[in-house]
This record gives structure tokens, C-alpha cells and sequence, in this order.
């Protein structure tokens, strides 16, 4: 298992190390030690996510707030996808900057991203099947996420954004500054 630290703290990419013979593949997709060793994170995940995706799906970007916030493992079982993070942790030095992967049932690559990440991705094969582990459980009341075609996160989705297929739920969310925005004057009561 390779891993690598990235521009936002806590976000790490990981690569397993694949095992290939005439039969295909084999991989360990997880090893808690390993991962404890290489980041120090003692992670405790307790449920995984399978979605299955046509060409030009953008899911996302979406987070779970307060408790419920959860530190993701992400993966591409089948195709190829462009994985995107926002860093959202306010008192965070890179808050708002955003971090592109392309993880591809190929490279096997897979992106660790800690609580106070938005988290989306965009499907650029036929299909994709992409897994995530998650460390804390789905929590609907708790979920909330930013617009994925934010102008001021500039992020270059690599597909003709004529093509891209969202969710109606996806397509209604604020950019970063409205959802802040928003927080701040809840604040104020
Ligand atoms: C996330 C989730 C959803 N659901 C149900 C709720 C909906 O009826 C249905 C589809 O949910 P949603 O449209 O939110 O699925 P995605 O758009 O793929 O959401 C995910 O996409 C981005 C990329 C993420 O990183 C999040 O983990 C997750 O929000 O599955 C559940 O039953 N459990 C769950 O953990």
C-alpha cells in the first residue's frame, strides 16, 4: 500500500498494492493497521456505499455536518472517474480550495478525504461503480452539500457541462459563500 499526502490536510491518496496473475487481480482494498501506520489515522469505518453511475453523472458535492460528519475512503470499482474534494473546514489554510483525482478501476487508486470535506465526482467511462467506505453512519437530517458548478470553486469537471447529469436535489444546492452565508446568520439567531 503507497500513501501519499495531498495539498489539504487529512486528504491522502492510497494505492494498494494489486497482485496479478493469468487468473486477474488481487488486492487488499483496506488494511486498518496499515493505513494506521502510514497516516497515523486510526480510522473506524461502519459503512460502506456502492453507486452505480452512467457516463456524465456528477454526484455531489456532498457532506454530512456535525456529528454525523464522515472521513471517507472512496474508490473506483468498475470504469473511471474524476474525484473531486473541497476543503470546507473553515479555520482550514485551504479552505475552499478543491483537489482533482482520476481513479480508475486501472490504477486502483483511492482517495482518503477526513470530516470537513465536500466530496463529488464525476463519471467519465460508459459506467462506473464506485464504492466508499464511510466513518460514520448516513444521517439524512444531517446531510448538505455545495453546488457543483460553483463559479468561484472553478472546478473543470472535464465533460461538456451540457452533458453532465445531476440530481434535481444536487442542482438546488448553495455555492460555498450562500451556504456560509446562511450558517452566519443563523448564528446571529
Ligand atoms: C448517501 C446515502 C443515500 N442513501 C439513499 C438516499 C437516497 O434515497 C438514495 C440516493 O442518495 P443520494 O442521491 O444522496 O446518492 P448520491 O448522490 O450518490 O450521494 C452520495 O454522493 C456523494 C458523492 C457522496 O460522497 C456522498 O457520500 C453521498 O451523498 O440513497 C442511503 O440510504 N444511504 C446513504 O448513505
Amino acid at each position: 500500500m503507497e500513501i501519499e499526502k495531498t495539498e489539504i490536510e487529512g486528504c491522502f491518496v492510497v494505492t494498494p498494492k494489486v497482485f496479478a496473475d493469468e487468473r486477474g487481480q488481487f488486492f487488499e482494498s483496506f488494511h486498518h493497521e496499515k493505513f494506521k501506520n502510514a497516516t497515523g489515522l486510526n480510522v473506524s469505518f461502519v459503512q460502506d456505499n456502492i453507486s452505480v453511475s452512467t457516463k456524465n453523472v456528477i454526484r455531489g458535492l456532498h457532506f454530512q455536518k456535525g456529528e454525523f460528519a464522515q472521513a471517507k475512503l472512496v474508490q473506483t470499482i468498475k470504469g473511471k472517474v474524476l474525484d473531486v474534494v473541497v476543503d470546507i473546514r473553515k479555520e482550514s489554510p485551504t479552505f475552499g480550495k478543491h483537489l482533482k483525482f482520476t481513479l480508475t478501476e486501472e490504477n486502483r487508486k483511492q482517495v482518503f478525504m477526513p470530516k470537513g470535506i465536500a466530496h463529488g465526482f464525476v463519471v467519465l467511462s460508459d459506467e462506473a461503480v464506485f464504492s466508499y467506505k464511510c466513518d460514520a453512519y448516513y444521517h439524512p437530517s444531517s446531510e448538505a452539500g455545495i453546488f457543483y458548478a460553483d463559479e468561484q470553486l472553478e472546478i473543470d469537471w472535464q465533460i461538456d457541462m451540457n452533458d453532465a447529469i445531476v440530481s434535481s436535489k444536487d442542482q438546488e444546492l448553495p455555492t460555498l459563500k450562500s451556504y456560509f452565508d446562511a450558517i452566519s446568520i443563523g448564528d446571529r439567531g
